[in-house]
């Protein structure tokens, strides 16, 4: 039997590309599905300025494969030096679609984030006085605090004090892990809303230590309790139009991940439409993937949803997704749920 479900083409609202030799790689694997990616600043330098973000533009769409569906909408990387004039001149323009804030050190190439966030106020109101979102990696890095709670505390202690001091500013909490973040976002009637991964709707903390270490199961914020990622489950296939897709398909050499200290990070760009239409499929949600996927991000940050349509389909044989792709420096695995998935995009 084969069933088949046409959405608007959906659009990646987290989206790791880097540069150079990873950037051609891993382009084309986001570029075939998706219409629109807000694309990640933490390249090494981070991409802080607007001529930054223009030339690292310039460079994404000389990548692009002929022919190709595909616009990236570009971020700022928040830095205690940041000029509000600059931030506002690279919205003005449209090239900016939302500003990335890092607190420093919590994730990858995070050391230029944020320590004092009383430095950026300036910024930030200049942000809600203009409309432009701040994106947020929600975690604090405080060494007491056990990396398992790092989310939840950072809402308590950054998050609903900055939202409170700074009336008007939107928020996208990034790549929610937890029970406490969905319902903060559900608690709030304005101005909030939230993304989240396919990985951290499939895995729970189990699956990356029990049996053995997974590194391609790892990645920041750390997946939760199964309890959690029930609740991201919930929240994803609700409907509520708080909830948007941001992969946070993260690619990091296999030689980086399988190493001693191991880079946080999982790569769905390959396989994430199909694998949200098993998981929504299973929740009994498929009426809600193309909210998920394909309307309420645009619905947030003010933009038109795709004309172009992408088409799942589901046979009885299982799909064979590429185990790894190759880049000039060697291979990069693709997220492997565990289990087959019988969904595919439609060619
Ligand atoms: N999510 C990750 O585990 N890694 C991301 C950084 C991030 O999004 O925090 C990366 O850039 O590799
Ligand atoms: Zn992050
Ligand atoms: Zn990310």
């Amino acid at each position: 039997m084969t069933q088949s479900l046409t959405i608007a083409r959906p659009d990646d609202w987290h989206l790791h590309l880097r540069d150079g030799a990873m950037l051609a790689a891993v382009l084309p694997e986001t570029a075939r599905d998706f219409g629109r990616a807000i694309i990640m600043p933490n390249l090494v330098p981070p991409v802080v300025t607007g001529a930054q973000a223009a030339a690292y533009r310039d460079r994404i769409l000389a990548a692009l494969p002929e022919g190709a569906d595909f616009a990236p909408l570009m971020t700022l990387y928040l830095t205690e030096d940041t000029d509000p004039e600059d931030v506002a001149a690279a919205h003005a323009s449209g090239l900016v679609k939302a500003v990335k804030l890092y607190p420093a050190g919590a994730t990858t190439n995070s050391a230029s984030g944020v320590s004092n966030f009383e430095n950026v106020r300036p910024v930030l109101e200049k942000m809600a006085e203009i409309g432009l979102p701040l994106c947020t990696h929600g975690e604090v890095t405080d060494h007491d605090i056990d990396i398992f709670d790092r989310e939840a505390v950072f809402i308590d202690r950054v998050l609903d004090p900055i939202r409170r001091s700074t009336p008007g500013l939107r928020v996208v909490m990034e790549h929610i892990t937890t029970a406490n973040a969905a319902d903060y976002v559900k608690s709030q009637d304005r101005d909030l809303g939230a993304t989240i991964t396919t990985h951290h709707l499939i895995i729970n903390r189990n699956h990356i230590l029990v049996g053995g270490i997974k590194p391609h199961y790892y990645c920041l914020p750390v997946a939760k309790r199964e309890e959690h990622r029930i609740a991201l489950r919930k929240a994803a296939t609700s409907g509520d139009k708080r909830f948007f897709l941001g992969t946070d398909s993260a690619p990091h050499l296999d030689g980086d991940k399988l190493a001693a200290c191991g880079c946080a990070g999982c790569f769905t760009a390959t396989n994430t439409m199909p694998l949200l239409a098993h998981l929504f499929e299973e929740d009994g949600a498929l009426d809600k993937l193309e909210g998920f996927a394909s309307l309420n991000g645009p619905a947030f940050y003010g933009l038109p949803v795709n004309d172009a349509k992408l088409t799942l389909v589901k046979s009885d044989t299982a799909t064979q997704f590429p185990e790894k792709i190759d880049t000039e420096n060697g291979p990069v695995t693709v997220f492997d749920p565990g289990y087959p998935i019988h969904w595919s995009v439609a060619r």
